[in-house]
């Protein structure tokens, strides 16, 4: 064939194959029930009014407007994609429940780019399964009742005893310290007297808001620091990773040979790569989560003496039964014990929604109750949307911790999924908790506080206090 007849017949096959290819889908959506919707503009489709910040007790004007229009399920278009937004709790545990097998991870490129895309979160199938089952086996119940609990007890003494009388501090700042430290100790041991702490911290925190901003090389930008500080974290771990083989396995410390990077090493052959994937992952995932929930709680409690009132009387009860049995730091069968704290962690991770939605692409077409959800569209599980839905949860904008008493405990419900569900479910959620309530302790039984000036936690989309919620340390207590 000449080259005149390449020309022609090559763009010409392209195009064949793209409108046969239209014509299908065009053909699947015009013969079954696609969600109903709104496409917005060509390209940016609604993604800013999806992004627009909000409150985070509420579920926003995006949310709102297009449920009232829609329904609990609707199609958008955001970042680019087709998405179906889902605010039915139905659907969401449908796709925890087939996470794997119909979905796969969605996340914005900003996000892969800077967490890393040998991390769990982009990980699929076994390399998915077998990521997890190391997490799991570093977080074990054993280690959560010793080390974590240890760190944290220790650490919440040491922070919240350094609070003096009325000097007013960032609640958000203290929290983050208190969550990055424990992580880091556990993760890196690196204690918070280590003097490279505070430099790590400043890192990580660029990293951290580079995770979800526009993917834009433009030197000064989110993204481009992100990718920075992501690069100064990798070289930090990969020469933490040549001085531990060099050493091989001889410190006696419960540091290094306990900690997860040491862990890692030992028990898998992972690339120096994905370790840092691993690595920075696990902190962001576990650090920036708790953080912003410890805040919350401290958030939803100004309002509330008599809540705080009855919190009191469960720790000093903690507090009491601790000396009678001349226990002096606090074990786990304390933490278990109490009740109402649950109750209160409950209710703020309901009403705070630390994590809004989950986004995930379709990897097979999916028939949901009478919809067709095409493969290759995203969706996005809106967990704010159920967790605020008055049918599911009486006068949902209140924070009421007695929602969750029941007559055999704390209530148990399948619309609670503040840590997602399925093969994905957060493997931190126990850790999460218990951080909460040991904060929580000592700031119950240490002092007495009042918000200084008003801040709200807002949906960035992840929760943020714009003042960094400060406090006044009315008094000490104990
Ligand atoms: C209040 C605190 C926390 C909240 C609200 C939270 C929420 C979540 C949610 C919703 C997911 C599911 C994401 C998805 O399906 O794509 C998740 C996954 C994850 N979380 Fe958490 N989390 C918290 C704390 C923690 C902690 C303390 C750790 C570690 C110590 C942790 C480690 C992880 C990891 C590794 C995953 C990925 C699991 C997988 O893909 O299999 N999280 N978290």
């Amino acid at each position: 064939m000449s080259s005149l007849g390449l020309v022609v017949l090559i763009p010409t096959t392209i195009l064949f194959l793209i409108l046969f290819h239209s014509f299908r889908r065009y053909a699947k959506k015009k013969d079954h029930n696609i969600p109903p919707g709104d496409m917005g503009w060509p390209l940016v489709g609604e993604t800013f009014s999806f992004m627009k910040p909000h409150l985070s007790t509420t579920v926003g004007g995006f949310m709102e407007q297009h449920t009232t229009r829609f329904g609990k399920i609707f199609l958008s278009n955001l970042f680019g994609a087709p998405t179906v937004i889902s605010a039915e709790p139905e659907l969401n545990r449908f796709l925890f429940k087939n996470d794997t097998r119909l979905f796969e991870p969605g996340w914005p490129r900003s996000f892969a780019d800077i967490v890393g895309r040998s991390s769990i979160s982009f990980l699929v199938g076994d390399a998915h399964k077998h990521m997890r089952s190391i997490i799991l086996d570093f977080l074990s119940a054993e280690r959560i009742r010793t080390f974590f609990l240890q760190d944290m007890d220790y650490l919440a003494s040491i922070l919240l005893g350094s609070w003096t009388e009325g000097s007013v501090i960032s609640s958000l700042d203290e929290a983050t310290k208190f969550s990055f430290y424990i992580m880091v100790k556990n993760i890196l041991s690196i204690g918070p007297e280590d003097p490279q702490i505070e430099w790590l911290r400043g890192e990580f925190n660029t990293f951290t808001k580079g995770l979800i901003s526009f993917p834009l090389k433009i030197p000064g930008m989110a993204y481009w620091r992100g990718l920075q500080s992501r690069r100064n974290l990798l070289e930090l771990l990969n020469q933490e990773i040549t001085k531990r083989t060099k050493e091989g396995d001889n410190t006696n410390e419960r540091t290094k040979k306990d900690d997860f990077l040491g862990w890692v090493i030992k028990n898998t052959d992972y690339s120096l790569e994905k370790i840092g994937d691993l690595m920075l992952h696990t902190l962001f995932a576990a650090h920036d989560t708790t953080s912003r929930a410890i805040s919350l709680m401290i958030y939803f409690l100004d309002s509330s003496p008599e809540i705080i009132a009855h919190l009191r009387e469960e720790h000093v009860g903690v507090l009491n039964s601790r000396r009678q049995n001349e226990e002096s730091n606090l074990t786990f069968e304390d933490y278990k014990s109490m009740e109402f704290t649950q109750c209160v962690i409950n209710e703020t991770l309901r009403l705070g929604n630390i994590v809004s939605h989950i986004q995930r692409k379709v990897s097979a077409d999916v028939h949901y109750k009478g919809y067709l959800i095409l493969k290759g569209y995203n969706i996005a599980a809106h967990l704010s949307a159920v967790h605020l839905d008055p049918s599911l949860f009486e006068d949902p904008h209140h924070f009421n911790p007695w929602r969750w008493l029941c007559s055999s405990g704390v209530k148990k419900t399948n619309d609670f999924m503040p840590f997602g569900g399925g093969a994905r479910h957060c493997p931190g959620s126990e850790i999460a908790r218990l951080e909460m309530a040991v904060f929580l302790h000592h700031l119950i039984l240490k002092h007495d506080w009042v918000v200084a000036e008003p801040d709200h936690p807002i949906c960035v989309p992840y929760v943020d206090f714009a003042k960094g919620l400060p406090i006044k340390v009315r008094a000490f207590i104990l």
